[in-house]
């Protein structure tokens, strides 16, 4: 459904952001996950047309994106990082400018759009309320609701439950399921747990690179049967993929085709495994036989 080709995007201070990207997403809900600094906003924003690529090609079903970026407009929500500054308005009144801005002037259409999307997003109760004055959650919720302004295909959301508390971000991720039929949401992040729970299909993005892309299964099949959880380091030629504590006692997560040391259980291998084995910059084949 969206096709990248070859896009390359570098600062005018010489960082090469984003280098000969290739990429085919389905649609669905699409998970772009990378470390910061990766390159995720910057392939966002291009993606959304704010910002020009040096070089590549863009499709979006049979819109050429970078050609007719007004078209691609009509047909995109987009859902940056940082909002920046609130104008003191309430939260019905600024879905109401953002309407006329994404060319909803039929006022019946528009105030029927707006009550479906504030009840969608659980803002009905306070829609009179300035945005300003809402919490992080209701932000990012409003955020969702003039991203959905007239029904785009493409939605891009940059790291939409950055800030959350926990049940805010279980409320948001509802909200994306619930929306994610018939568009393609393409969702970046760093925290894999919000592509595990949501994503079927997964662009791992490192240093300006793809490092993998597919369904998130076919990603973890070479790995599997190679995972190994342990309390303890081996000294063996295993690759430790993840240190992490649990009560305060540390657990090795390692690749290994055989066990590692006696203390080690094999475990299915999950998406942070394949993520963190990326972010070494190995291929399958170097697995320790
Ligand atoms: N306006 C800019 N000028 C120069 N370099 C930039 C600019 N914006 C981003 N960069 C650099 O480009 C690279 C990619 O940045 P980008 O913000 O796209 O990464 P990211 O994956 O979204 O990171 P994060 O998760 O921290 O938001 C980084 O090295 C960053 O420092």
């Amino acid at each position: 459904m969206l096709t990248i080709n070859q896009l390359s995007v570098t600062y005018a201070d010489g960082t090469r952001a984003l280098q000969e990207i290739n990429l085919q997403l389905p649609a669905g809900m699409v998970g772009l996950l990378g470390p910061n600094g990766a390159g995720k906003s910057t392939l966002m924003r291009t993606l959304a047309t704010l910002q020009k690529p040096d070089s590549g090609q863009i499709q979006f079903a049979d819109l050429d994106v970078l050609q007719q970026p007004d078209s691609l407009r009509q047909q995109l929500g987009y859902l940056p990082q940082y909002f920046g500054v609130y104008p003191h308005m309430s939260c019905i009144a600024l879905l109401q400018h953002m309407a006329v801005l994404k060319g909803i002037h039929n006022k019946a259409e528009q105030q029927q759009q707006i009550d479906t999307l504030l009840q969608l997003t659980n803002l009905s109760a306070v829609a009179k309320k300035q945005v300003a004055s809402f919490s992080g959650g209701m932000r990012q919720r409003f955020g969702i609701a003039q991203a959905l302004l007239g029904n785009p295909r493409l939605l891009i959301m940059d790291e939409p439950t950055a800030g959350l508390d926990p049940a805010e971000r279980e409320r948001l991720h509802a909200l994306l399921v619930t929306i994610s039929q018939h568009k393609l949401i393409l969702l970046s992040t760093h925290i894999v747990e919000d592509i595990e729970n949501l994503c079927p299909f997964v662009a791992l993005i490192n240093q300006g690179q793809i490092v993998q892309s597919g369904p998130v299964p076919s990603l973890l099949t070479p790995l599997q049967g190679r995972i190994w959880q342990s309390p303890l380091r081996p000294d063996d030629s295993s690759i430790l993929l993840s240190e992490s504590y649990r009560f305060g006692i540390p657990t090795y997560r390692l690749l290994s085709q055989q066990q590692p040391c006696a203390a080690a259980v094999p475990v299915a291998a999950t998406l942070q495994d394949r993520y963190f084995f990326e972010l070494q910059n190995k291929a399958v084949t170097d697995v320790a036989a």
